[in-house]
């Protein structure tokens, strides 16, 4: 897959560490930063992420910050970005089966690199199940193009 990542200086360390699981793993990924570990704001580095992502360019992102939830926040801006905040394996798997998360947020302060290598890993290889849940995240997308 063709994988877009950034983080915030709060999650450059298991940035780093997640990229090299993507490579391992034969997935082609793109980098947005940051390069130094300077005190820099989330939103700027979820947006590359994100247009990347909803403009097609890019077939998933992956957002860490110190929690994961401020990417996350920002990145749920975006039309057509689900990003979901994920710190366990069984919510990394039901939310590919059920939500078709296309966005995968992590707090770099509340997990371990161990931890978060599966979460992505489970992610990436789970496959949205349709149907009803099609449904329903048909139904978010309508409450998306209302406002
Ligand atoms: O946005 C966040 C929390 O919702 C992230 O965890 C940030 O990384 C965090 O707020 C950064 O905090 P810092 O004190 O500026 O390092």
């Amino acid at each position: 897959m063709n994988i877009a990542i950034s983080s915030d200086h709060g999650g450059n360390n298991l940035r780093k560490e997640i990229m090299g699981l993507l490579t391992e793993m034969g997935h082609q990924v793109t980098d947005f930063g940051p390069q130094t570990l300077d005190s820099v704001d989330y939103p700027d580095y979820a947006k590359p992420v994100c247009e990347g992502v909803a403009g097609g360019d890019f077939e998933a992102g992956i957002l860490i910050c110190g929690t994961g939830i401020g990417m996350s926040i920002a990145a749920n801006k975006y039309k057509g970005i689900r990003c979901a905040l994920v710190h366990d394996v069984f919510s990394a798997k039901m939310t590919k089966c059920h939500n078709n998360s296309n966005v995968l947020a992590m707090g770099e302060r509340v997990i371990g690199p161990g931890l978060a290598r599966e979460i992505v890993a489970t992610w990436l290889t789970n496959e949205f199940e349709g149907g009803r849940h099609e449904t329903r995240v048909n139904k978010v997308a309508a409450i998306e193009s209302s406002r």
